[in-house]
């Protein structure tokens, strides 16, 4: 039977399977030809298939190239195996499972194949390409409706079929990259304000996916209330904005409750016309634990910071303390490092060597000697030993010289890491040394020139001081008068030389042109040495003078008032002197105003004051008061080399008095050194004038054989007798009162009771003993 061919279709893709339709087909698609060209004009596969059975009448030209075969000459039937299974092929559905040629054949061409169906196959040709194709079939029935021919619409769908495969798999990978992605992916449609939050974007929040709505009121509520309005304002000025990138850092509730640090990025993804951003693609990335790192990172930065400024603090404390001991230090301090360059230096070795510091730290300690600022370097010599090092230096530009000490610190190696030099300024311990000698040839000098002066004062001041102990009190008496010393108490026996000491500081002092007052305490009844010493306003006793008096404190003026036999006062006047002497002022008696006083005070005794303290009957302060310094006249017995001294200074006052020339023997004076005196000064002075008025011969022969009398009438008390020489009768009759008055005070020492004998007052008195310095001889009267 004569095949039919297609035009275009391939001669070599013939098959066996291809046979003559069968007659009664025949009959059915009349005009087979005319059938196969309208097929063959469709831009889809046509087939139209005999039921039930496995043959295939009609296959259009698309369908052939479909199923790449042969075409089919019209008239012909093709094997559905060749078409869907062709020569070793194979057919799937589109479920990949491999469709068998008997389901498929039963299922396409049994007595089910009339039902309208349609699916996806996958044709695997000979030469194992695959391609996709979609089949939809329905049935051809005749005017019974019987069933007389299935029809099939085939399309080439590899490429769609390919398409969805490829963006199946993108979108497989996308869920697999969304699973494993550590941000939450979010996306928001801005006009439905709905949106898509990925399964991770949930799981930061602790929910289970789909949980959460994409809604910006949800967003809104989760965020932390501290950050809700710049979180907003940030977004909407995102919105607002041109630049499609958007940034944010805020905090989001989690399901438990607790925020978490969020950063959120995300980009526009789609505007509207007028540019209004509709949707936003972005990402929550949870970092919490970043910011907790960073707020521990800044904490810490903090607490470094803080410890390293109080460490620094700490550090410049100890500096400036180290500085300030070192810049205080009277001794220059050096420190030089290991290799003698110079690294510190205070103040006082700035001043040292006359330079700024600046001009020397940092240079080697050798360069200072090298600029010839010093004579040689101690820091090399101990660098050399690693010893210490004790040398003079010289610094040229101040003229000193130093004692210097290096000392070496080593460090762990035992190497030199430090030198520290200090040095003492021997200049000023030199100067010192000097200055001390100096001084100590000024005071030997003045020693000297003090024994000189006073052994040249002493002679025009009629003082004998040969012996040592009254060189000693004399030297002492000058140099407390020069330094106008008050409050001195001069100690020593009865006629030893109190009152001649006192006279002798107050001429010796600044005070010699002012007055020297001098009151025999014991002299003076208490009443009248109070009005004696203070004053008196008039009426202030009777008695008194009508004008008032001055007191000899007052009249002393700047000079010095000398209250002899002190140890003799009253404890009420005792008082009073204290008072005065404490506070430097006196009240006249029956005076109401304080009175400054500025003379200089020298008190005497021939008491034991030390006895009389204990004894109560000297007030202690007042003790301490006068007795700033004392001196201590040593008695005559303990110095008799000055006896002879004094013996010829009194023969020389008394020849030149009465008018004599009289001499001692040799052996009078031997007796006088060889033997003690017996008596004290004035006693030795009474008894020359004595010799000197009654020996008749020029010599005197004996002194200690001689009365300490003084030199008495022969007529006593009634007439004086002429004495010898030329003696004026002023002097006779001074003579004679004191004559009168030794008497008469042999009987009474009273002041009061004396004026009663000698018929006169008390006053006139004490007035004559005093004239005559006979008032030791006069007792204290109670009463006025
Ligand atoms: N060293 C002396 N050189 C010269 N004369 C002296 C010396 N010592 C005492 N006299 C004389 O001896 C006499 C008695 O001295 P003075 O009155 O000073 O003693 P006094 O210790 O004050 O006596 P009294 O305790 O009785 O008051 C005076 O005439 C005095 O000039």
């Amino acid at each position: 039977m004569e095949t039919l061919k297609l035009a275009g279709a391939a001669e070599g893709t013939q098959r066996k399977s291809r046979v003559p339709m069968p007659e009664l087909l025949k009959k059915t698609f009349r005009n087979t030809a005319f059938w196969q060209g309208v097929a063959d004009q469709m831009p889809f596969g046509i087939l139209i298939s005999e039921p039930p059975g496995t043959r295939i009448l009609v296959i259009n030209r698309e369908a052939c190239r479909i199923f790449g075969i042969a075409a089919v000459a019209p008239g012909e039937c093709v094997d559905f195996r060749e078409v869907f299974f062709g020569a070793g092929g194979k057919c799937f559905y589109a479920s990949k499972d491999v469709l068998r040629e008997d389901s498929f054949s039963s299922g396409f061409f049994g007595k089910n194949c009339y039902v309208a169906r349609a699916f996806d196959v996958q044709i695997q040709q000979p030469g194992g390409q695959k391609r996709y194709m979609s089949v939809t079939s329905s049935s051809i029935t005749d005017s019974n409706r019987n069933p007389i021919a299935m029809i099939s619409i085939v399309e080439d769908i590899n490429a769609r079929k390919e398409n969805e495969i490829k963006i199946r798999r993108d979108l497989k990978r996308l869920e697999y990259a969304l699973n494993a992605a550590v941000d939450g992916l979010w996306e928001w449609d801005i006009p439905k304000d709905s949106g898509y939050l990925s399964p991770r974007y949930h799981q930061i929040y602790g929910f289970e996916n789909n949980d959460l709505p994409g809604d910006i009121k949800f967003w809104h509520s989760m965020l932390h209330p501290d950050d809700r309005k710049e979180a907003l304002a940030r977004l909407v000025k995102a919105l607002k904005s041109p630049d499609d990138n958007y940034t944010s850092t805020y905090r989001m509730k989690s399901r438990d409750g607790k925020y978490r640090w969020i950063l959120s990025k995300a980009i526009v993804t789609r505007r509207g016309c007028d540019g209004t951003v509709e949707k936003m693609v972005g990402t929550h990335q949870d970092i919490s634990r970043q910011v907790m790192l960073e707020n521990h990172l800044k904490n810490a930065n903090q607490i470094l910071q803080q410890e390293v400024l109080h460490q620094t603090m700490h550090l410049k404390e100890a500096n400036q303390q180290l500085e300030t001991i070192l810049n205080s230090s009277s001794e220059s301090i050096w420190v030089c490092d290991g290799s003698g360059v110079i690294l510190k230096a205070n103040k006082a070795a700035s001043e040292t060597i006359g330079l700024d510091a600046e001009k020397f730290i940092g240079k080697k300690m050798i360069s200072l000697v090298e600029d010839g600022l010093i004579d040689r370097s101690i820091t090399v010599e101990v660098l050399a030993t690693k010893k210490q090092v004790t040398r003079m230096q010289k610094i040229f530009k101040t003229d000193k010289d130093l004692m210097v000490t290096g000392t070496p610190v080593l460090d762990e190696n035992g190497d030199i890491s430090m030198v520290i030099i200090n040095e003492v300024d021997l200049t000023t311990l030199n100067e010192l040394k000097r200055e001390i000698e100096d001084a100590q040839t000024k005071s030997r000098l003045f020693q000297e020139e003090l024994n000189q002066i006073s052994m040249l004062e002493l002679h025009e001041q009629n003082m004998v001081a040969t012996s040592e102990g009254m060189k000693q009190v004399v030297t002492m008496a000058m140099k407390l008068a020069r330094m106008d010393v008050s409050n001195i108490l001069i100690l020593g026996a009865s006629g030893t030389g109190k009152s001649l000491i006192a006279k002798f500081m107050h001429n010796n002092g600044p005070r010699k042109n002012k007055p020297f007052l001098q009151i025999n305490c014991a002299a003076l009844p208490e009443s009248l040495l109070e009005a004696e010493l203070f004053g008196y306003e008039k009426g202030a006793f009777t008695g008194a003078q009508d004008k008032g008096k001055i007191g000899l404190f007052e009249l002393a003026e700047d000079g010095t008032i000398f209250l002899d036999e002190i140890g003799e006062l009253s404890l009420n006047v005792q008082a009073k002197i204290l008072k005065c002497i404490e506070e430097k002022e006196i009240m006249h008696l029956g005076g109401l105003g304080v009175i400054k006083i500025h003379c200089n005070i020298i008190t005497a005794t021939n008491v034991d004051l030390v006895q009389k303290v204990h004894e109560k009957t000297f007030r202690e302060d007042l003790f301490y008061r006068i007795n700033i310094f004392s001196i201590t006249i040593p008695s005559l017995k303990t110095r008799s080399e000055d006896i002879i001294e004094l013996s010829l200074m009194f023969l020389r006052k008394y020849n030149e008095k009465y008018g004599m020339n009289k001499k001692f023997s040799q052996d009078c004076l031997h007796r006088l050194q060889q033997h003690d005196f017996p008596g004290n000064v004035r006693e030795l002075k009474n008894r020359i004038q004595k010799a000197v008025v009654i020996t008749d011969n020029e010599l005197i022969t004996d002194l200690i054989e001689l009365s300490s009398a003084p030199v008495e009438s022969k007529n006593s008390g009634k007439v004086a007798s002429f004495p010898a020489g030329s003696v004026g009768l002023a002097e006779m009759v001074d003579q004679f009162e004191k004559n009168i008055l030794l008497e008469a005070a042999r009987k009474c020492s009273s002041s009061r009771r004396l004026a009663a004998l000698l018929k006169t007052s008390q006053s006139t008195v004490v007035r004559r003993f005093r004239k005559h310095g006979l008032t030791h001889m006069l007792t204290r009267d109670r009463t006025v």
